[in-house]
């Protein structure tokens, strides 16, 4: 793999509040990431001005507001977020099979023509800081892996266009949803850098090799001395891997 082709697959997790750091930001990673990804913490402290700022500097966006509510609220969410012009948006697919199918038709509908790409839509499987013990307090019996596949299947049948999932999970979504469906995944660790609260975690390079998409990384970039270095630090492991 190039160097180029493993910037494209990091999706860099801008997860702040201020709106100076915003600009900072983009502008210091646009080089040395293929996205960035705006969350909660960052849309409920600036809104879509968030979005619009990383656009101005070129930047491709990954709205992850995990939206998970009614179906009609959920669809009207997802087509604001069209609106926004960002690349990827996410739902949570346990909000069901209906919440995710009315979704998806809602935007078929809106974006029909074909003339503006639409955004595609993922659905969160498990996340990737829990594991069956969370899962055990929320009166889930299933193991993690059982419940990823199952959930992702359940948004493939709803033509939602891929996942997030651990990368711990990549070759059992692959096996049960094909080559075409998206998998992206947070829970990317590099070799020097500390869990946090992540608990299902792989190194980037093992990440790709598994087949993975793209790989959400936020606080190995973002908390390092050396922002930049670590981001390219990144690209080596992948590249090398
Ligand atoms: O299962 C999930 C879904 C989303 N996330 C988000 O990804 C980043 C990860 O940041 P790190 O600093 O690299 O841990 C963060 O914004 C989460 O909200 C996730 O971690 N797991």
């Amino acid at each position: 793999m190039t160097r180029e082709e493993a910037i494209k697959k990091i999706i860099f997790a801008m997860d702040v509040s201020e709106f100076t750091d915003v600009q900072f930001w983009a502008e210091t990673l646009s080089e040395h990431v293929g996205m960035f990804k705006i969350g909660k913490q960052l849309y409920t402290a600036c809104g879509p001005a968030a979005v619009r700022m990383i656009q101005k500097f070129g930047g491709e966006v990954f709205l992850d507001l995990k939206y998970h509510d009614i179906p009609n609220t959920v669809s009207k969410a997802v087509l604001e977020a069209a609106n926004l012009g960002v690349q990827l948006v996410d739902v949570h697919a346990l909000g069901g099979l209906e919440m995710m199918s009315t979704t998806m038709e809602a935007l078929d509908k809106q974006f029909g023509g074909g003339c503006t790409p639409r955004p595609k839509v993922l659905a969160i499987t498990v996340l990737t800081s829990s594991n069956e013990e969370t899962l055990r307090a929320i009166g889930i019996d299933h193991s993690v892996p059982e419940m990823v596949v199952r959930l992702a299947k359940l948004a493939k049948q709803a033509g939602v266009d891929g996942v997030v999932a651990s990368p711990q999970e990549v070759g059992l979504i692959r096996e049960a949803c094909g080559d075409d469906f998206l998998i992206v995944t947070p829970g990317v660790r590099p070799s020097f850098a500390a869990a946090n609260d992540q608990k299902r975690i792989m190194t980037p390079a093992d990440a790709v090799k598994a087949g993975a998409n793209y790989l959400v990384i936020g606080r190995p970039i973002g908390d390092a001395e050396n922002p930049v270095e670590a981001a390219k630090l990144i690209v080596d492991e992948i590249v090398a891997g």
